[in-house]
């Protein structure tokens, strides 16, 4: 198939002619309409290859409008436009059929290489059937950046199958929001959503919550016990850093997926399970493998459609998000008075390494909540960032400059740029010669020889900047 005839539907004109001229100098003849319902009518009235819709239109909103041609062509190519990046967006135009899902400001290349991927590929996806109405979401992902987007649409994509999805990431980074959030946009969504950490549970008793026993099955099996096979039938499983699982174990649950029938332990009988399994691991399950230490055949088996979240130190730019949401949460469920962050505080908040991710951000933000007095947290409020942006005795000088000058530069405050250059200059070379004083000892001529200035120059500065010698 070759993409030509473009319908481009968006009530904004500026992006309208922006479309219209750039995909036009690409080649493409590209027809616009103005609203949902004006692109029904000329999709009706003539043939397309592609459609690109803005999300929110005024009347048909372009949502339903996807659903309405993607139920009638099911063929064509459909790309949405968003100017609210949000997880409910991205995973429901997904879950409507769309193509590709790109957010606005875009770039016209990222629009293009979508054109040409949809181009590319051989077959389209095939008719859907009767559309599942849309559900509401049981617990939002918050987060815009690049990498939750691309989470977003793998999300979107998959929930409505059943196929296996192994989530990976570093502990605290959502696997088990993102296993709830695939299981309440699928039709299971009604029926159970349990989860079983296979690292906190002894090797011993995990196969009896697995699979249940029945009475008498060994010493102290009185009762009979159903597993969270049964119990989850109909929903779906998450086994949570299932790279812990231990090997016979895996064999049993390799025979799970591909029989889909369970034994309770002493049992005899074979019971039919019917559940989607979403299992998740922090570990090199890879690694795990080549190593003999996770089934190959089980890791091909889970790996089906692999989703890998980032940490948050690679999406610094959703932490402003994720603690308005956690405020918010806060302040509905605790009743708390309404509380927000400083600049500074947010700045250095950005600039941590975060290595229990989205876990612990949660748990600062509560503990600063709940401990500070005032209306807006700060700095202060915070204290592991000062430890962050301390002093470490072994760090060498040039670590040690450029670690506590991104810090300066985080905490900076700019109100104005008049002035913006004195204003940095001015903002680093406090922090510098104190930082170098404080090397030397106080030696001004070995600290003078460092900086790289005269020893005059250095005095004279220590003066202008107030630079108090016995404290620093
Ligand atoms: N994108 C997000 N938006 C909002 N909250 C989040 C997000 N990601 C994680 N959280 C919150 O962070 C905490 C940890 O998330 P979760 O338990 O899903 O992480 P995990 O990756 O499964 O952790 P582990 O590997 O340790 O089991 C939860 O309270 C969860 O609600």
């Amino acid at each position: 198939m070759s993409i030509h005839r473009i319908l481009v539907a968006d009530d904004e004109e500026s992006i309208r002619w922006v479309l219209a001229k750039s995909l036009g100098k690409l080649g493409y003849q590209v027809e616009l309409a103005t609203s949902g319902d004006q692109a029904l009518t000329l999709l009706q009235e003539k043939p397309f290859d592609l459609a690109v819709l803005d999300i929110k239109m005024p009347g048909l909103s372009g949502l339903d409008l996807l659903s309405r041609i993607h139920q009638e062509r099911p063929a064509l190519p459909i790309v949405v436009m968003t100017a609210e990046s949000t997880m409910a967006n991205a995973v429901e135009a997904m879950k409507r059929g769309a193509y590709d899902y790109l957010t606005k400001p875009f770039d016209l290349e990222a629009l293009d290489a979508i054109i040409l991927r949809a181009n590319q590929a051989t077959e389209m996806e095939p008719p859907s059937k009767t559309e599942p109405p849309p559900q509401p979401l049981d617990r939002t992902l918050i987060g815009r950046s690049r990498p939750m987007q691309e989470v977003y649409k793998v999300l979107g994509k998959v929930a409505a199958s059943d196929v296996t999805v192994l989530i990976t990431g570093e502990s605290g980074t959502g696997k088990e929001l993102v296993a709830r959030a695939i299981h309440g946009n699928s039709a299971r969504l009604n029926k159970p959503f349990l989860a079983l950490n296979c690292a906190a549970i002894p090797r011993e008793l995990l196969e009896s919550e697995l699979f249940g026993f029945e009475k008498g099955a060994f010493t102290g099996a009185n009762e009979r016990k159903i597993g969270k096979f049964e119990q989850a039938h109909g929903g779906s499983l998450f086994l949570d850093e299932i790279g812990d699982m231990p090997l016979e174990l895996q064999a049993k649950l390799l025979r799970v997926l591909q029989e889909k029938e369970i034994t309770r332990t002493g049992g005899v009988t074979n019971i039919s399970v019917d559940v989607r399994i979403i299992a998740a691991t922090n570990q090199d399950l890879q690694e795990q493998v080549r190593a003999k230490g996770f089934r190959e055949d089980l890791y091909y088996r889970l790996n089906v459609i692999p989703i890998s979240l980032p940490a948050l130190r690679e999406r610094a730019e959703d932490i402003p998000l994720l603690v308005d949401f956690f405020l918010r949460q806060l302040q509905a469920k605790q009743n708390l008075a309404a509380r927000a962050c400083s600049a500074e505080a947010l700045a250095g908040l950005q600039h941590y390494s975060w290595p229990g991710n989205v876990r612990e951000l949660e748990n600062a933000i509560q503990r600063a909540a709940l401990l500070s007095p005032n209306p807006q947290l700060t700095l202060d409020d915070f204290p592991f960032l000062a430890t962050a942006c301390g002093g470490d005795q072994d760090e060498s000088l040039e670590a040690l400059i450029a670690r506590k000058l991104n810090c300066s530069l985080m905490q900076m405050n700019v109100q104005e740029l008049d002035n913006l250059y004195d204003m940095v200059l001015h903002q680093m070379e406090r922090p510098l010669i104190n930082i170098v004083l404080d090397k030397t000892r106080g030696n001004q001529v070995k600290a003078a020889e460092i900086l790289g200035i005269n020893r005059n120059t250095l005095r004279k500065k220590i003066q202008t900047l107030g630079i108090d010698l016995k404290k620093d």
